[in-house]
């Protein structure tokens, strides 16, 4: 299916409307453009009409009068209603399409967003999107106005006076060939523009996320000196659509008034001529149309650019509609009441750029309710086994099971609420706190966020708060430590009551000894009694886990307890030592 028949699919729900609104543009372009009708008669049939009696024209002034009054009131009445309804279907459209695209956004596998930057994706659903609207409302519905006013406008000139029309008509194409010139480069112009902001965009939201690190490193000049050359293009490319639209309206006004001179030229000799084919009233109506006429044409070779501008967007954004969507939920996915908890793998590799293996050949297993550390350098793949199991990622060989069943016959959605991540730097979202800690989830009462708190130790710091559970929390979580973070995050996993658990243990370094007890004692209140997979840098958390696996570049070298592995005295000894000895 091409674009705009796809696009226009969009439309289809509201053609009902769509046809209302092209009615009603008729209706204005056919009462609108008769007012100079009435003009011609006023001048022709009432102001020049010698011998008349006075009593009998001015009641036929009157006459006209009232009608144009009348009509010009239904005329722009309808227009006003017409504006509204054509705004109204354009919203429309774009407000499904937005959802639609943002829907889309939600269901892409973590793949696509790692290789595809936020600033990309924050344009696709605010600015593409914004200019379809424009595209709906102004392109599509306002050029078929414009041809409407057009068409009408050429067909009362023709009527009036074939001549002058023909004269008029044929100054047309050179003023198309200038506007289709000048059109092209405000096109090329536009592009820069778009090009130079999207660049500027993605270097200011670079530059913000990293704002401590180029503080910190004191980068603010070569910062600035980024920043200024985009800057500087940004504003060439300004500079340079202005230039050619400052040309636009000067040559239209130019064809306007040779047009007009045309008009006064052809239609004086004639009158003067004596030819009944042209009256004063006549030309003064004419001039009355050319002034109509000439305002559409301008609008309408300037949508032919945004026509373009538009399209750009549009198949940006069905790009996004058609990116496959790797990670699928099976047709008939299953769903178990609860799911003991053993994990396995077996023999699975992954990579998350093709044959760049960061998991070779990986089995292990672990039983209901048991405790694994993940143990291993950094790079050594022990976080890609937390995102194999969450399914972010699909395994290209082998297979990751729960209870038995391949993770692949869950519907991801069943498979993500039974499990529950403890992340190193959760992300904390713009709300109160207790909203951060339910995430909205209906089901869970406030009693349970309070309760959920108290067992792992954050009560005492949420209480402390000005509001409480009711403190407004802003983005990332600012003015929390990273302890308090944790904190939250144990309980916003312990409030979901996942029956699998997740930690991506952080390194006992960064928080103090007070809050390191507070965070290992709330560690093991919520593994108890549930399966958990830790990657381990807390010696107590190694030491205590049922199990522990050792991770080398993406390989199992060994698994055992603790005093199994360090018996063996091998890589997981040095580990360990190394972890015992390491700075607190
Ligand atoms: N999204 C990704 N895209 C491409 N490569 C990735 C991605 N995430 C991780 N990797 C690579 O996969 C390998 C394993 O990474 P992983 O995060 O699993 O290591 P880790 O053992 O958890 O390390 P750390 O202790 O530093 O967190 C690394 O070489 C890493 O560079």
């Amino acid at each position: 299916m091409n674009k705009t028949r796809r696009f226009l699919a969009y439309a289809k729900p509201y053609s009902g409307w769509l046809i209302l609104a092209f009615t009603l543009i008729m209706a204005t372009t056919i009462t609108i453009n008769y007012l100079p009708v009435l003009v011609q008669k006023i001048m022709d049939e009432v102001l020049r009409a010698d011998g008349a009696d006075t009593g009998g024209r001015f009641a036929l002034l009157m006459k006209y009068a009232k009608i144009y009054a009348l009509l010009t009131a239904c005329g722009y009445g309808v227009r006003y209603i017409q504006t509204l309804l054509t705004a109204w279907i354009g919203q429309q459209i774009v407000y499904d399409l937005r959802l639609a695209v943002y829907r889309k956004v939600l269901r892409m596998h973590q793949g696509y967003f790692d290789k595809t930057p936020v600033g990309t994706l924050l344009t696709r659903v605010t600015s593409d999107i914004e200019r379809l609207q424009h595209f709906v409302t102004e392109g599509v519905v306002g050029s078929i106005a414009d041809l409407f006013m057009i068409f009408g406008i050429m067909g009362y000139m023709i009527w009036f006076s074939p001549r002058l029309s023909i004269s008029i008509f044929s100054t047309l194409p050179f003023l198309f060939g200038i506007m289709y010139f000048v059109n092209a480069k405000l096109r090329n112009a536009n592009r820069d523009i778009r090009d130079r902001q999207a660049r500027l965009n993605a270097l200011i939201q670079e530059d913000l996320t990293g704002m401590t690190t180029i503080q910190l490193f004191n980068r603010e000049a070569s910062t600035i000196e980024d920043f200024d050359e985009r800057n500087t293009h940004l504003r060439a490319a300004h500079f340079d659509e202005v230039r050619w639209f400052s040309l636009y309206f000067p040559t239209m006004e130019t064809g306007q008034i040779v047009a007009q001179l045309i008009t006064l030229t052809i239609g004086g000799l004639a009158i003067m001529g004596s030819s009944d084919a042209v009256t004063l009233g006549t030309l003064i109506a004419f001039l009355a149309y050319l002034k109509g006429f000439f305002q559409p044409l301008g609008s309408l070779s300037d949508k032919a650019g945004s026509f373009q501008v538009a399209m750009a967007s549009i198949e940006r954004v069905f790009d996004l509609l058609d990116e496959k969507e790797q990670i699928t939920d099976p047709e008939n996915p299953e769903n178990p009441e609860k799911l003991a908890g053993a994990i396995a793998f077996k023999n699975v590799s992954f990579a998350y750029v093709e044959n760049n293996w960061v998991i070779k050949n990986l089995s292990f297993e672990v039983q209901p309710g048991q405790v694994l550390a993940v143990v291993g350098a950094t790079g050594a793949g022990k976080s890609t086994i937390i995102n194999l199991i969450g399914r972010f990622y699909d395994v290209q060989q082998g297979v990751v099971t729960i209870n038995g069943s391949d993770i692949r016959n869950f519907s991801k959605n069943d498979l993500r609420k039974r499990l529950g991540y403890v992340f190193q730097d959760p992300f904390i979202f713009t709300g109160s706190v207790a909203d951060n800690i339910s995430l909205g989830q209906p089901g869970i009462s406030r009693t349970d966020i309070e309760h959920a708190a108290k067992t792992v130790n954050a009560h005492g710091f949420i209480s402390a708060m000005p509001k409480g559970y009711d403190t407004v929390l802003n983005e990332r979580g600012a003015g929390l430590s990273l302890g308090q973070k944790q904190l939250l995050a144990m309980a916003r996993a312990l409030a979901q009551d996942p029956e699998l658990l997740f930690v991506l243990d952080e390194a006992t370094a960064s928080v103090d000894t007070a809050t390191e007890m507070l965070i290992q004692d709330a560690l093991n209140k919520l593994m108890a009694n549930r399966t958990s997979i830790v990657i381990a840098h807390r010696l107590s958390t190694i030491r205590n886990a049922d199990r522990i696996l050792v991770m080398r570049h993406g390989e199992l070298i060994d698994q055992g307890t603790h005093d199994e592995l360090m018996a063996n005295d091998g890589y997981y000894r040095q580990l360990y030592e190394l972890l015992e000895h390491a700075p607190a």
